[in-house]
């Protein structure tokens, strides 16, 4: 193999661009991560992590095959996990185990190249245990899930249904006589599929199925059900259980089938902290049949955290890549600038940047309110889980689909080199473009809030208060004017929830108007599907304008310097002016804005481009990933991208042959034959 050519040296340019930044990047990735402890332990954990990864062999994941990726990011989940005990027992002995606190932490990007087939278990699985096992079932086989003595996934989805939960088909049969329940898959429609690192990476796992007690259904319930057996590892007596082969990206993630034929499972191993069945067959129901769907409001919540940090991760790609390649003098007679003096190239990297920000200040505000819901039931109350679910549907459709879209756009900011796999962009996308379905597909969940709005909103109109998070359809409602377009930064934020507080009222109106026809409330909701989406989308953008623009302007601007906050109000600003622009149809159906007001925004994009033009690297430096996480030829941080574009192509397995076989088999032979 070629020997490398990557030079130690960092490329002038973006030497250049740090050099002239007006920040420190080192303030904003403390910030970015939650201050400056956070960062220093987030930094060493990472540097601990990545010590004596085999970077090469990482890189090389281009190359591989779908099983070669299954064995590399088993390998490469097992270590990780290896290292994150060993870190804890060194530096916090007797302490609690670090993952639970690192599973959705960007630390861990990058670690399992092709997805990590243990990342089901520790996001999903060992949570769902947790909140739906009674302490003794927790101590009893929760527990060696938490500590990885044995490991399993969370497997909901079917073959014929993954949306419709009502309509799962797998059985789940209570026999008195043994103290036991019977499962079965009576279809090919019932197999288990998809759960994450069901295939060959869990012995256990939790398979929610319709619970039937003297063969009356009482609806899904989750059962704990060992699937393979612990030493050998063999599939047990009555499973079915594979890979459901490769798909368009977290490859390595072994997604699975399973199908159960009379397979036995004592009583106790029905996850009875809400619903129970006793042994005499006595059934008692939970005190909120949607506490089974607990799991999934969770891991929306990560969801949105998560895909906010893939787009960092593309922005941070194409910014560092735009600052290094140069083509296209803007003046005849001028040398060629970086690609991002160009102002529409500026115009695809920075609005990216600043929505990779917006959804995880919106997240955070998320978090907040999970922790409060999650007290609130563990104390009996439910009040605020309508609002919650609701929440996190509207963040995780909302960032799943703006940061898939956000990526491809950052893709092609790269140019030809975008579409080269070394430079992680199409693997970063296939991974966004993922949540746009796992965990709810998007239009499903635009429904669910659409649903929330109309309850909110009739509950408004006869008075009754309103979650805090929907009182502005409230106060649209006692004052059905919007008042001036000032363009200011609240102002903005009032017109986004005004635009959404009168989609709702359309939708509301049609709803009403369909049922007043003598349609049932459920043709009717399908019939207004597409005015409650619409409304749903803006509720989620009205909530993450004005989590952005609290915490710009609001007390914790006082912990920061004045230039840190500069650079944040300059992304608050972009943010706000791109997405009201993008939103102009909605705005302008409700709200007058003048020509001059829509010139007016028209400059201030502008401006604020230009304002965060030589920022513009700082800021990604201050995401803070490495060149391990972001594995790209195109945006390592020294920005040697083209050597790093060679170096690849000289590694690249089909150059270490100078003649391929088929220039014998088939080429040669054809081009004689024509002689
Ligand atoms: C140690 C080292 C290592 C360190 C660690 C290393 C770690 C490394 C990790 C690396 C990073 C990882 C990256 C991310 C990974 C993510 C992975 C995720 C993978 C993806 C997993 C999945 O993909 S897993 C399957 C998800 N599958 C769904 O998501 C089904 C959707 N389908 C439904 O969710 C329902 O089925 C649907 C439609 C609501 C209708 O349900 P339905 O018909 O029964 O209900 P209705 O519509 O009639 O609603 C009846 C009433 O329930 C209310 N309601 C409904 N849901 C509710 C809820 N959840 N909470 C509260 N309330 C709810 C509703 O609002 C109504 O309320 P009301 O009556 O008051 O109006
Ligand atoms: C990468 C990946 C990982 C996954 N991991 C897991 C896992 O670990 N565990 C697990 O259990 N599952 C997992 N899943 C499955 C995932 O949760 C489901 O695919 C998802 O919930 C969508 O359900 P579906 O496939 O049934 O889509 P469908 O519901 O069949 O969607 C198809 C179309 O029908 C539309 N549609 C369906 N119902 C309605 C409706 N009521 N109103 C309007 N339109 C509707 C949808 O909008 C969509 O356009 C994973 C999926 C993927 C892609």
């Amino acid at each position: 193999m070629a020997p490398s050519v990557i030079p130690t040296t960092v490329n002038p340019d973006i030497q250049k661009e740090r050099n002239a930044a007006s920040f420190s990047s080192d303030e904003f990735a403390a910030w970015w991560s939650g201050g400056e402890e956070k960062l220093k332990f987030n930094r060493d954990v990472r540097e601990y992590l990545q010590k004596d990864m085999d970077v090469e062999e990482v890189r090389q994941i281009h190359n591989k095959s779908h099983e070669e990726i299954y064995e590399l990011s088993s390998k490469s989940a097992i270590a990780a996990a290896r290292k994150l005990q060993r870190l804890q027992k060194e530096r916090n002995p007797g302490g609690n185990d670090y993952w639970p606190a690192l599973y959705d932490n960007q630390v861990m990007w990058g670690l399992v190249p092709g997805g990590n087939p243990f990342g089901v278990m520790y996001v999903m699985l060992v949570k769902a245990l947790q909140a739906q096992c009674t302490p003794e079932q927790y101590e009893e086989f929760g527990k060696r899930i938490e500590n990885f003595e044995v490991c399993g996934t969370y497997a909901q989805t079917e073959l014929g249904h993954g949306t419709y939960l009502r309509g799962l088909e797998t059985r789940a049969d209570f026999d008195p006589k043994t103290d036991e329940f019977v499962l079965n898959t009576p279809k090919i429609s019932s197999y288990k599929w998809w759960p994450g690192g069901l295939g060959h990476s869990s012995n256990h796992c939790m398979v929610m199925a319709q619970l039937y007690v003297d063969n009356k259904p009482k609806g899904p319930h989750m059962f704990y059900v060992q699937v393979r057996d612990e030493e050998t590892h063999e599939p047990l007596p009555g499973i079915h259980i594979g890979d459901i082969g490769k798909k368009m990206g977290f490859i390595g993630v072994n997604n699975g089938f399973l199908g159960l034929k009379n397979v036995r499972i004592p009583r106790t191993r029905m996850l009875m902290r809400h619903a129970q069945v006793n042994a005499d067959g006595s059934y008692v129901s939970s005190p909120s049949n949607v506490l089974t769907y607990f799991a999934m409001v969770r891991t929306r919540c990560v969801i949105a955290w998560n895909n906010a940090v893939m787009l960092a991760i593309a922005a941070t790609i194409a910014t560092r890549y735009s600052a290094v390649r140069r083509q296209s003098p803007i003046n005849p007679k001028e040398p060629e600038p970086q690609i991002m003096d160009h102002v529409t190239q500026q115009m695809k990297l920075f609005p990216e940047i600043a929505t990779s920000v917006a959804y995880r200040l919106a997240s955070a505000h998320l978090w907040n309110l999970y922790d409060i819901t999650l007290g609130d039931i563990s104390n009996g109350r439910y009040e605020r889980l309508p609002e919650l679910h609701s929440l996190s549907c509207a963040l995780k459709v909302n960032c799943s689909s703006d940061s898939t879209i956000g990526v491809e756009r950052l893709r092609l900011a790269c140019g030809g080199h975008g579409y080269l796999s070394s430079s992680n962009m199409g693997n970063v996308y296939v991974n966004a473009t993922a949540a746009c379905t796992y965990e709810g597909e998007n239009t499903v969940l635009l429904l669910q809030i659409g649903r929330f709005l109309m309850k909110s909103w009739r509950a408004a109109l006869s008075g009754a208060p309103l979650a805090p998070t929907v009182r502005y359809l409230a106060e649209v409602q006692k004052k059905p004017e919007f008042g001036s377009w000032t363009g200011t930064w609240d102002n903005m934020v009032q017109a986004m929830q005004f635009a959404a507080a009168k989609k709702t009222a359309l939708a509301f109106k049609s709803l009403s108007s369909r049922l007043s026809r003598g349609e049932t409330e459920e043709t009717a909701a399908n019939h207004t599907g597409i005015e409650l989406t619409q409304a749903a989308e803006l509720h989620g953008r009205a909530f993450v304008f004005s989590s952005f623009t609290d915490e710009v302007t609001g007390p914790n601007a006082r912990t920061r310097s004045a230039a840190l906050n500069q650079v944040l109000e300059n992304l608050l600003e972009l943010y706000l002016v791109k997405e009201s622009l993008n939103h102009m149809a909605n705005l302008l159906r409700f709200i007058n804005l003048t020509d001059t007001d829509l010139t007016r925004l028209q400059d201030r994009l502008e401006t604020v481009l230009t304002k965060l033009r030589p920022d513009a690297v700082a800021i990604v430096d201050g995401f803070d990933f490495s060149d391990v996480q972001l594995n790209s030829t195109l945006g390592s941080f020294d920005g040697n991208a083209y050597e790093r574009i060679f170096d690849a192509a000289m590694k690249n397995p089909m150059n270490q042959k100078s003649v391929p076989k088929s220039f014998h088999e088939h080429l040669k032979p054809f081009m004689k034959s024509n002689i």
